[in-house]
């Protein structure tokens, strides 16, 4: 079977990525191995939310250099054909007078000595932006304008295809069945279609990440668990795509909204899922209550969506590990494999960055960025990265 320099376990949009940016730097012989196809899973459920706002200061900086990818999407790319379908809405951030509200003051703080352009507004400037919404609560309100929302499926596909053009073999639907280590160090994978070999792995498996925590026998600490997204169309006070994504963290589920299809609110909760026994993207039911709560949720912020309809909806999975952020870096006790794992459902916005890290880190160089606030060891150190606001995909 074919040798390779590195091996990537995984095309979506984390897995495109690290193959694109591996060709970027110079990587000759790079394979990527997707049990599907490229972004098919968790990928393609991606509400596709572009901010830098974290309460977590790393993240922000991780947010804020992919943005800037995403901002300049084409040229980045060398490919002025590729897309991200990029819409620059801004993302508007409220809390009202109570737990969240010292927290969102320092995170926003935080982020404007990091250099992110950041206002402030009152409730009258707020509604200018998103005249849908009432903030009659609103204890503080942040803007950033440069933030809003992208196709993450369409992001995968060009990362895939700007590294395919650099030289990289994508190869899909090949399950990979077992790590091949020998004397504590990797030497390439066995899978559905025979093995192939490479002193460097990437592992970009998402959900499918205790897989290797059984061929390794490290501890992951990752769960599956499963989120509802809400499409809800109200006539009366379309959320068109000028209008920018909200974040209500005054409300029970610390909901996230955007315009969907430029008149449609795509919904959802911001709080801790429903934790799956198996790594499965599948579909899975959203009970009829589930869309009464949410929906009495948003009708309190946005009184028009009382009389909302649902359009449609759908799940996804998110790889969520105790503090709800990514594990980042080399594996202690398997020489030559590295992992990108537990995005915890904000994994898209920091993809470019994440990519381009962990390629950094197989190829020995210096990354832009330090992975050891990311490390695996961080659990056991008590190290962890726990956003302000509570476990949830905000962090
Ligand atoms: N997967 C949900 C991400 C929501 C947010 O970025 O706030």
């Amino acid at each position: 079977m074919k040798s390779y320099d590195v091996i990537v376990i995984g095309a979506g949009v984390i897995g495109s990525s690290v193959a694109f940016h591996l060709a970027e730097l110079g990587a000759k012989n790079v394979l990527v191995l997707d049990r599907e196809t490229i972004g098919a899973g968790t990928t393609s459920q991606s509400s596709g939310i572009l901010r830098t706002h974290y309460s977590v200061r790393e993240n922000v900086e991780l947010a804020q250099r992919s943005w800037s990818v995403f901002n300049n999407f084409a040229s980045y790319l060398g490919d002025e054909e590729a897309s991200c379908g990029l819409v620059k809405c801004g993302y508007l951030i409220t809390a009202a007078d109570d737990d969240k509200l010292e927290p969102l003051r320092g995170a926003l703080a935080q982020q404007k000595a990091q250099g992110i352009a950041l206002e402030l507004l009152d409730a009258a400037q707020a509604r200018e932006l998103l005249p849908i919404a009432s903030f009659d609560n609103a204890a503080l309100i942040g803007y950033e304008p440069e933030a809003g929302f992208a196709d993450a499926y369409l992001v995968a596909t060009s990362f895939a295809r700007g590294a395919r053009r650099r030289g990289v073999t994508i190869r899909e639907n090949v399950n990979v069945q077992r790590l091949l280590i020998d004397n504590g160090r990797v030497t390439g994978v066995s899978t559905s279609e025979g093995d192939y070999h490479a002193p460097v792995v990437i592992s970009t498996q998402n959900i499918w990440t205790p897989e290797l925590a059984g061929w390794t026998g490290v501890a992951m600490p990752v769960v599956p668990e499963r989120h509802a997204v809400l499409a809800l169309e109200c006539d009366a006070a379309p959320y068109t795509y000028s209008m920018p994504v909200f974040k209500d963290l005054a409300s029970p589920g610390m909901l996230y909204c955007r315009s969907y299809g430029g008149n449609q609110m795509l919904v959802s909760e911001g709080i801790v899922g429903e934790a799956l026994q198996k790594s499965d993207a599948e579909q899975g039911d959203i009970p009829l209550d589930y869309v009464a709560e949410v929906g009495a949720q948003v009708a309190d912020r946005f009184p028009a969506y009382e009389t909302a309809g649902l359009a449609s909806s759908w799940t996804g999975v998110y790889d969520v590990t105790p503090d709800w952020n990514p594990v980042l870096g080399r594996v202690p006790g398997v020489q030559g494999l590295i992992v990108g794992f537990g995005f915890s459902g904000h994994g898209f916005k920091l993809s470019p960055t994440v990519g381009r890290v962990l390629a950094q880190e197989a190829l020995g160089l210096a990354t832009d960025v330090s992975l050891t606030p990311y490390e695996l060891g961080r659990f056991q150190r008590g190290a962890l990265l726990t956003g302000k606001y509570g476990l949830g995909a905000v962090s």
